[in-house]
């Protein structure tokens, strides 16, 4: 596999909390979290709600300054030097949940990605512009271009609106997009288009992908690698088959066994997809979380490891990995069955 695009070692992140009595105290959102993109490659994180998907994310967009880790961009680590920073702005993009949100209700399409087209090629301008904005408007599907160029975000759905942020982000040539959750907030009946256009994206301009979710389904359908998140520590990953066929953390097969048939085609157009169903129980307090593997209260395999040491990696022969105790006390055929 060629050299990663851009390389996360270790990212943790500590919020403090305000208020009367907290002095010192934080919300430990993520822990030595490792996240490696490839060029023409997807990788999902996937995770319920509070587990610190979307902190990993701005991390690695540098919204937030990670409190530990380090994280590489073609190899080079991070500078916050200000021309640094401009550079790794413009090649990694982040995508947010809210297409209307992420757009300025005053600004027609024209405007919107002839502005970010001219952030990286300052003299472009007239003919070439109007092309060029064109041409980002074929790239995301929204044909016949001339319909939509001159249209306000109001007048455009929500899924049209998606492909215009989209559209924005591919206007300074990135090779990274960041995708928080970018399906979740859309009707149902388009999210397959906005995936299908994500898997266009990695295929034909070869961008490496990052997909926030807490539906694994989805990232079954788009991604290559699956990563799985529990209250801010990465628990499993590997290859999108062997985690959904041969899951290797009792989290994971927790949201496999919740989640609608993952297996069903997708082509279906079933109405609950991507959307988790059943009971997950509550997730761990993250100012005080539980020690060890922050999972053992709701484990039906805790063990006393389990309660006082988060387990090293195990790694698997195809590439998967879990951080669970069951594999290092030779306990893994446990989780073998009924997924
Ligand atoms: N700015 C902040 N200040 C304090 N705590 C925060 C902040 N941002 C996130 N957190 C906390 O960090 C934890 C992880 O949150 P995060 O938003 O990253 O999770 P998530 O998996 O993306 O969830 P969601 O899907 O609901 O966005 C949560 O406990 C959250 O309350």
């Amino acid at each position: 596999m060629s050299a990663p695009v851009l390389e996360a070692t270790n990212l943790s992140k500590e919020f403090p909390v305000h208020g009367r009595g907290s002095r010192g105290t934080t919300v430990k959102a993520v822990q030595n979290a490792n996240v490696t993109l490839h060029k023409g490659s997807i990788v999902a994180l996937v995770g319920e709600s509070g587990s610190g998907k979307t902190t990993v994310a701005r991390m690695l967009a540098l919204a937030y300054p990670q409190t530990a880790g380090t994280i590489r961009l073609n190899g080079a680590e991070v500078s916050h030097a200000r021309n640094a920073e401009r550079s790794y702005f413009r090649q990694v993009q982040l995508i947010f949940q809210d297409p209307f949100a992420s757009l300025n209700p005053l600004h027609k399409v024209r405007y919107t990605l002839g502005r970010a087209l001219r952030i990286h090629q300052r003299g472009l301008r007239g003919k070439e512009l109007e092309e060029q904005t064109l041409e980002l408007l074929r790239k995301v599907n929204l044909t016949p271009v001339e319909q939509f160029i001159d249209k306000f975000p109001h007048e455009l759905s929500g899924g049209q609106r998606q492909r215009i942020v989209i559209a924005r982000a591919l206007a300074v040539r990135p090779s990274v997009l960041l995708g928080d959750e970018p399906i979740s907030m859309l009707d149902v009946s388009i999210r397959l288009d906005i995936l299908n256009l994500l898997a266009k994206l990695r295929d034909e301009e070869g961008l490496a992908l990052l997909y926030i979710t807490h539906d694994i389904a989805s990232a079954r359908y788009l991604c290559d690698t699956i990563q799985v998140m529990y209250a801010g520590q990465m628990v499993e990953g590997g290859p999108r088959e062997s985690v959904i066929q041969s899951p290797k953390h009792p989290y994971t097969k927790l949201l496999l066994d919740s989640s609608p048939d993952p297996g069903r085609s997708l082509r279906s157009g079933d109405a609950g997809l991507f959307d988790v169903a059943g009971d997950l129980g509550e997730p761990p307090n993250l100012v005080d979380p539980p020690s060890g593997c922050q999972f053992h209260p709701r484990c039906p395999f805790a063990m006393d490891e389990c309660r006082q040491t988060f387990p090293e990696r195990t790694e698997f022969p195809d590439g998967q990995w879990a951080h669970c105790w069951l594999h290092q006390k030779d306990r893994g055929h446990v989780l073998e069955g009924n997924t």
